[in-house]
């Protein structure tokens, strides 16, 4: 009798009448095993011990062992085979696309799977990230950036918890046709990129079965729309971070979810908006894509937002990116993290439709490479345009801002990035600047800067506009006695208090955050604001004639006299078409 397996998983006996009653079979029999080796293969190894021991249980009379061992040795004996085996079928029968981890893409099925397959009942390990907007569900926040009222039901957005697919693999349908899908990550992404065996870390890999990639891409296109049908609400808004996130050791996007800012929340002269938005509108029809090709132009559209700080630069790119439906890539070339090839590689990276914001580009210390002889250079290092000027019997022109530290990027550098032979289409660059008369002309001709257009301080209109926003909404949704025409004259009286072209909305703005959605604390307050904040601002100067008239504005340092709208522009070459019809939001 073997001993019981509940309470003795020790070696058994080892008699020789013991022995013999577990391997009963004569040396003849075929699978035979001379009891010593039975014995090392059970000692080494004490889980064969235990399935011998239940093995016997099962079936007294025992001999199924050996067959066990022969089966785990063939395998152990053609699991070789069997990896090559598998790898020659993979590549025979299948093909498969690897995104890396940070791209825009990535995102997208990311999305899906999250939504398809992983917020499915029957799965089991997920990975949880918070969606990443701004408070959206908070009422007073969504009526001051979205501008809706509060009847409209908030938009569908991801403001909570993403389930997304953990590392690892996973099989999933579309329709007929398997995919297996798998995620990589943990590794350090400013160095080994790729690991030992060639692979990309932290990337995304999609296979399916077939010889073509058309299915792949079908699906991407359809994470794609997914994204587009249920992200509606928000904005993806990229940086160009500090260098964690680069699949390529360098530079990277970094992206976070916004809610999408309305163009009726920023504050400008409506002919000039709607000019601007019918503008990036046709640019990105099919009618003028197709301009663009037959003319053989580069499909590429830049405006330059400029003119005081807080004046909505950012704020209005950010409302076009929304209203276009398309994400908006940050560019700050200030940081001096990004240098020419960075830049460029930035640039090659970005999706056929998207805007490219150049934030306040004027501080960024971008010029021309000086003279080599000033810099001790090797004549062949010294940017060409410099010897063209010098033969043209100019100077190469210096630093846009001599005084600052040299930035990596280059003017040559960023040019080549902008619209260079290799620089992507598509995509509508806006560059924003407090300081366009510093910008270095071949950064602004036409073809790269089509359209130029001013943001000026708070006029008497857009102060109106400003206190219905943050502080007329507010009151009519927190008190019912309050009515609309009320809202009306106090927004009258407190843009008669403020003096037009003086302020800039972003500090209006400040002020009326402070008065938490109370009207008669901004009125009563705004007088004091006033003068406190003059104090504050010498470079200004308020006369009674301010308080009347927008157009007597007095700059002690004036800037030129342009409107607060397009001062320049380069219209498409070709008839206008009738846009009579499209609505603004
Ligand atoms: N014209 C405007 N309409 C509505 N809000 C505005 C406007 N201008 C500024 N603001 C508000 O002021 C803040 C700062 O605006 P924004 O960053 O767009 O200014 P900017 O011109 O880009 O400034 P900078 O030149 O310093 O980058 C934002 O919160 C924005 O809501």
């Amino acid at each position: 009798m073997p001993p019981s397996l509940s309470t003795d998983l020790t070696v058994p006996p080892t008699t020789a009448r013991e022995s013999d009653q577990l391997w009963p079979e004569p040396l003849s029999t075929p699978g035979y095993i001379p009891r010593h080796l039975k014995r090392t293969a059970t000692g080494q190894f004490p889980i064969l011990e235990i399935i011998q021991r239940i093995l016997y249980r099962l079936k007294p009379s025992g001999g199924d062992l050996e067959k066990l061992l022969a089966l785990i040795g063939l395998y152990q004996a053609i699991r070789p085979l069997y990896s090559h085996l598998k790898a020659f079928c993979i590549w025979a029968c299948t093909v498969q696309v690897i995104i890396p981890d940070n791209d825009a893409v990535a995102k997208d099925v990311l999305a899906w799977m999250g939504s398809e397959v992983i917020s499915q009942n029957h799965t089991r390990s997920a990975m949880l990230v918070t969606g990443g907007v701004h408070n959206i569900n908070d009422e007073f926040q969504r009526r001051i950036i979205l501008g809706t009222s509060t009847t409209t039901p908030p938009p569908k957005v991801n403001d909570e918890v993403l389930c997304l697919p953990p590392i690892g693999t996973r099989l999933f349908w579309v329709g007929m046709r398997p995919f297996v899908f798998s995620r990589r990550g943990g590794g350090n992404l400013r160095a080994n990129i790729v690991d030992d065996s060639g692979d990309l870390q932290n990337s995304l890999t999609i296979m399916t079965l077939g010889w073509s990639l058309k299915p792949l891409q079908d699906f991407i296109s359809l994470c794609h729309e997914f994204k587009i049908k249920n992200l509606t609400g928000t904005t993806t808004v990229y940086f160009a971070g500090d260098g964690r996130t680069d699949p390529y050791g360098g530079v990277g996007w970094q992206s976070v979810s916004k809610a999408i800012r309305k163009l009726d929340t920023i504050d400008m002269d409506e002919t000039v908006k709607s000019d601007l938005v019918k503008d990036a509108e046709y640019y990105y029809t099919e009618e003028s894509r197709s301009f663009f090709a037959d003319c053989g132009i580069p499909y590429r559209r830049g405006y330059l937002f400029h003119g005081p700080p807080g004046t909505g630069k950012s704020s209005c790119s950010a409302a076009l990116a929304g209203h276009l439906g398309c994400d908006i890539y940050h560019i700050n070339l200030a940081t001096g993290h990004i240098n020419d090839s960075v830049l460029h590689r930035l640039f090659l990276g970005l999706p056929r439709k998207c805007i490219v914001v150049l934030e306040d580009i004027d501080s960024a210390g971008v010029g021309r490479e000086e003279m080599p002889s000033t810099k001790g250079q090797a004549p062949g290092s010294a940017d060409i345009s410099g010897f063209a000027n010098m033969f043209n019997g100019q100077l190469p022109m210096k630093s846009a801002n001599s005084s600052q530290r040299q930035n990596p990027v280059t003017l040559s550098g960023l040019l080549n990035a902008i619209d260079g032979n290799a620089s992507q289409e598509g995509r509508l660059l806006i560059m924003t600047s407090n300081n366009p008369d510093a910008l270095d002309a071949a950064l602004t001709r036409p073809g790269r800067i089509d359209k130029r257009i001013y943001f000026g301080n708070m006029s008497t209109n857009a102060g109106k506009s400003i206190f219905k926003r943050l502080i007329g909404r507010s009151a009519l949704a927190h008190d019912a006695a309050f009515t609309m025409a009320q809202v009306e004259q106090w927004a009258d009286d407190f843009a008669d208090k403020v003096p037009p072209n003086i302020f800039s909305p972003a500090q209006v703005q400040n002020f009326l955050q402070g008065c938490r959605g109370d009207p008669f604390k901004a009125l009563r307050e705004v007088d004091a604001w006033v003068k406190e904040t003059h104090r504050a601002s010498p470079g200004v100067e308020v006369s009674s004639s301010t308080r009347t008239s927008e157009k007597s504005t007095v700059f002690v340092d004036p800037p030129k006299p342009i409107p607060n709208g397009v001062d320049e522009e380069r219209t498409f070459a070709q008839p206008p078409i009738d846009l009579t019809d499209t609505e603004f939001d």
